[in-house]
């Protein structure tokens, strides 16, 4: 099935944009090592926190988290960790998706687990224990939620844990993000250049109410710098000035891109402007999921750039990089990776396709930082659009909200 979706003329609409899915997961998890019965309000709908609730309120032992990384790599610790056998596993791309890193830290830490299939992935077979802790080392250029897995069950260890990050960390706002809500939950840690330290400690139980997700704003943000309407803006609610994710940078990345925005009680306000940079450098080390709203944005708007720290991107829901290239290629944009993690688009072109029929690739990110195209080419067919729902699942019904039109192509 495909979305054939046609802009609207002027843009001016409010969105209740879904709840932060990285905030979610990890609230479920803490809430589950707190024993806690407090309720978690406004907890992400999307697919990737439904599949922990799912595993929580599952009668079996065998998990199914679908395409989730958080889901995968922070339920595997929590699983080693309490008393059973069981089966964790995931969509055919996730079987894909490394994890030997932590499940080597977790062996050394004693508990007992079994690759599945093929060895450094899932699915996988782990006997859990109460682990006594102490020190691991773990890289941290693969992917932050190793870190964050690990640092989650860490105070439940007799003997504390100190986690020794070796090699750059990537996404080190995440892992940020996690100590912040742990800290929420009553739990104290300190973290020395590469040393995170957590003694044993126990959770103490807090009502919380999830953040809306900056990532998720970030495809406003495209629609608003792409607008033909001059006065183009979008109230965007539930999001906070001081908020614990890193993807809240997008509020001074897209200001390079002539996007303003004000902070209100309940939100934000974004509001198209004129100033614009010539061309875009930034190191997504810390943001890997705004990549694709930027490469996508600067063509469209004609802005070159020079992409770095992105070399994540090639372990996601799919090769984002290949993705990128592949798709923004067929809309007439030559893109190059210049060196490992790094990518550029120095303004050449070739030949767009005349229908181009945009794939997906599995990844909600690519419908929704491909779909603002429609803006500039007067439509675009997305191919595969539900998609969205791993993070976003309201996404199309807040575009026709917003005007758009959307035709089902089956
Ligand atoms: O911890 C998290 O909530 C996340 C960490 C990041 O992954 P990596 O650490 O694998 O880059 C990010 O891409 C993902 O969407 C969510
Ligand atoms: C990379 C992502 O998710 P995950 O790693 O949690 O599957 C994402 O949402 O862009």
């Amino acid at each position: 099935m495909q979305y054939k979706v046609y802009p609207p003329t002027t843009l001016r609409t409010t969105v209740h944009l879904p709840a932060s899915k990285s905030i979610s997961n990890r609230a479920l998890i803490i809430n589950a090592l707190s024993l806690s019965t407090l309720p978690i309000k406004n907890l992400s709908d999307c697919e990737d926190t439904r599949v922990i609730i799912d595993t929580f309120n599952s009668n079996s032992n065998i998990f199914d988290v679908k395409a989730a990384g958080t889901a995968m790599r922070f339920l595997t610790a929590f699983l080693a960790g309490m008393e059973g056998e069981w089966i964790i596993r995931g969509s055919k791309r996730m079987h894909e998706r490394p994890i030997h890193p932590l499940v080597d830290a977790l062996t050394a830490l004693g508990a007992e687990i079994e690759y599945l299939e093929k060895e450094g992935y899932p699915p996988l077979k782990i006997k859990g224990r109460r682990l006594k802790g102490g020190e691991v080392y773990l890289s941290g250029n693969i992917s932050s939620q190793f870190i964050s897995a690990l640092l989650m069950i860490a105070p439940l260890m007799e003997n504390g844990l100190i986690v020794h990050i070796e090699k750059e960390i990537v996404s080190k706002p995440y892992v940020q993000l996690t100590l912040s809500m742990m800290k929420k939950f009553g739990i104290t840690a300190k973290w020395e250049d590469n040393d995170i330290i957590i003694k044993h400690q126990d959770y103490t139980p807090v009502s919380m109410t999830v953040e809306s997700d900056w990532s998720a704003a970030s495809y406003w943000y495209a629609m608003t710098a792409l607008s033909d309407d001059p006065d183009a803006q979008v109230t965007l609610l539930g999001l906070e000035k001081d908020s614990w994710q890193g993807d809240s940078a997008v509020v001074t990345l897209f200001s390079y891109l002539g996007v303003s925005t004000e902070f209100f009680d309940k939100g934000i306000v974004i509001r198209k402007t004129k100033e614009r940079s010539k061309k875009f450098f930034h190191d997504f080390v810390d943001q890997p999921d705004l990549v694709q709203t930027f490469a996508t944005t600067c063509c469209f708007l004609n802005i070159p750039f020079l992409f770095s720290g992105i070399q994540s991107l090639r372990i996601k829901e799919t090769d984002r990089i290949l993705a990128l290239m592949t798709e923004l290629k067929k809309l007439g944009f030559v893109l190059k990776e210049t060196d490992i993690g790094m990518m550029e688009w120095d303004g050449e072109r070739s030949f767009p396709e005349v229908n181009p029929l945009i794939d997906t690739y599995d990844d909600h990110r690519m419908a929704m930082s491909f779909a603002p195209a429609a803006i500039r080419y007067n439509s675009i067919i997305i191919n595969d659009p539900k998609v969205v729902n791993k993070s976003y699942p309201n996404f199309w019904n807040d575009l026709k909200s917003a005007g758009f039109r959307i035709e089902k192509i089956e």
